[in-house]
């Protein structure tokens, strides 16, 4: 349990390369960012594995400048009340162009034909008879009706799978938790799977799109391998974890996976025959890396300064129009009487209530409630530790 107060300087730590754009966003006059601050307000990370990080008392808000969040320790924070924000969709493009660059480029083996033809340096005149001689290692296949299956069909997977439908390609897809606002920008001519067997079964290429849990650790393994076509293609631009690479080698080397292209390479990818990596491509374009800076920044920025919070992963979305009223916000136990208990202490002070939200996710709990009193800052730290003992407070911040 600790007492959260925004400093006069509110410190900005940064891991990974973040976008100047976004940095931008929290202006030098009330902003610091400092690379190696030991106690951050906030942090903004990529793809730096927090797990081994001590996380200082201070630190209110992580925000991941893009959307896997399984380098952060989610649910350490959630317990210490420090909210995780992502940024759904930012980078979402940028992936879908280099799934659809993927899946044309291997189909055409122009990866390695192009180590093929520079093998040629040095044959001088006999060059144009050599690749003429050569190219027919290289035949292709063209992707125009085959079937492409999708799993995953969130903001990368719905965007891969309608522009592989305008390259006729037919699409199949498979999502159980697929949301509303996907589904209406899906096109209909996206088949849906009703079992991932089904998906497995049908396809000629696989493009996988879902966040790494515990449940789908090495998914693609022998039992799935055993479920697809023979010279079925594989895409995994989602994260390394997914697929259980000694049955991919074995796959790939039975010549039951044709190819596969990884973004996640390492030792065993690196070894593996027909294995296509990439070093984690698919966000690298200056657009989405700055769309996920910014929108990182504006989040976080957001929260420190009114509370509000917007594409959390583990605490309730909740918004209040900030009219720069004192504002009461208080991480909680998703528990009865929790919002009574919050007001009682308010009314003791003769605090009236202007306006007030609650929402909740799972065990946890999100309240803000807007003073209509004026409040001086020297009553503050009075107010604050009154509200922090309460039982199944996480942590207070008066704004
Ligand atoms: N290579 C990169 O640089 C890069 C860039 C962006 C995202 N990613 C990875 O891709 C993942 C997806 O990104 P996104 O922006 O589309 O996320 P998203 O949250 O918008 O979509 C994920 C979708 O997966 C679905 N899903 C979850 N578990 C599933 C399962 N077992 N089977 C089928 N569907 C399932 C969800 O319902 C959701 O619709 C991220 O979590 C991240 O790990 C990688
Ligand atoms: O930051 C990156 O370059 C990769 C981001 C990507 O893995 C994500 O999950 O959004």
């Amino acid at each position: 349990m600790s007492t959260l107060t925004l400093s006069k300087k509110t410190t900005i730590k940064t891991l990974n390369n973040i976008a100047a754009c976004g940095l931008d966003v929290f202006g030098e006059e009330s902003y610091t960012i400092d690379h190696d601050s030991e106690n951050p307000d906030a942090i903004i990370v990529r793809s730096h594995n927090m797990y081994n990080m001590e996380l200082d008392e201070n630190i209110k808000a992580i925000a991941r400048a893009g959307a896997g969040v399984n380098n952060i320790p989610v649910e350490d924070c959630t317990e210490r009340g420090v909210v995780v924000f992502n940024t759904p969709g930012a980078n979402a493009n940028a992936v879908k162009e280099i799934v659809l660059t993927s899946l044309m480029a291997l189909s055409r083996h122009i990866f390695s034909g192009v180590n093929w033809a520079k093998t040629l340096e040095g044959e001088g005149d006999r060059i144009p008879a050599l690749v003429e001689k050569g190219k027919k290692q290289f035949i292709g296949k063209e992707i125009k009706g085959k079937t492409l299956g999708v799993i995953g069909l969130g903001s990368v997977g719905s965007l891969v799978a309608n522009d592989a439908l305008d390259l006729d390609m037919d699409v199949i897809g498979f999502d159980p938790f697929v949301s509303v606002n996907t589904a209406w920008n899906l096109s209909s001519n996206v088949q849906r799977a009703m079992t991932i067997e089904e998906l497995f079964s049908r396809s000629d290429y696989i493009t996988v799109h879902i966040p790494l849990t515990n449940d789908n650790n090495g998914m693609f393994n022998e039992e799935a391998f055993n479920m697809m076509k023979k010279g079925v293609h594989i895409l995994n631009f989602s994260r390394g974890e997914l697929v259980n690479e000694e049955d991919m080698a074995a796959a790939l080397e039975s010549g039951k996976v044709d190819k596969f292209v990884t973004d996640f390479p390492d030792e065993n990818v690196l070894k593996m025959k027909n294995a296509i990596p990439l070093p984690h491509l698919g966000a690298s374009t200056k657009e989405s890396e700055e769309n996920c800076a910014v929108m990182a920044a504006r989040q976080v920025r957001d929260f420190l300064e009114t509370g509000n919070i917007k594409n959390s992963v583990n605490f309730p979305n909740a918004s209040l129009p900030y009219t720069g009223k004192r504002r009461v916000t208080a991480f909680h136990d998703n528990v009865p009487n929790m919002v009574g208990q919050l007001t009682s202490v308010l009314s003791d002070d003769s605090l009236n209530i202007a306006d007030m939200v609650n929402r909740s996710r799972g065990d946890s709990a999100y309240t803000m409630i807007d003073i209509e009193n004026k409040v001086e800052d020297t009553v503050i730290p009075d107010l604050e530790e009154k509200i922090r003992q309460i039982e199944g407070i996480v942590t207070v911040r008066i704004i």
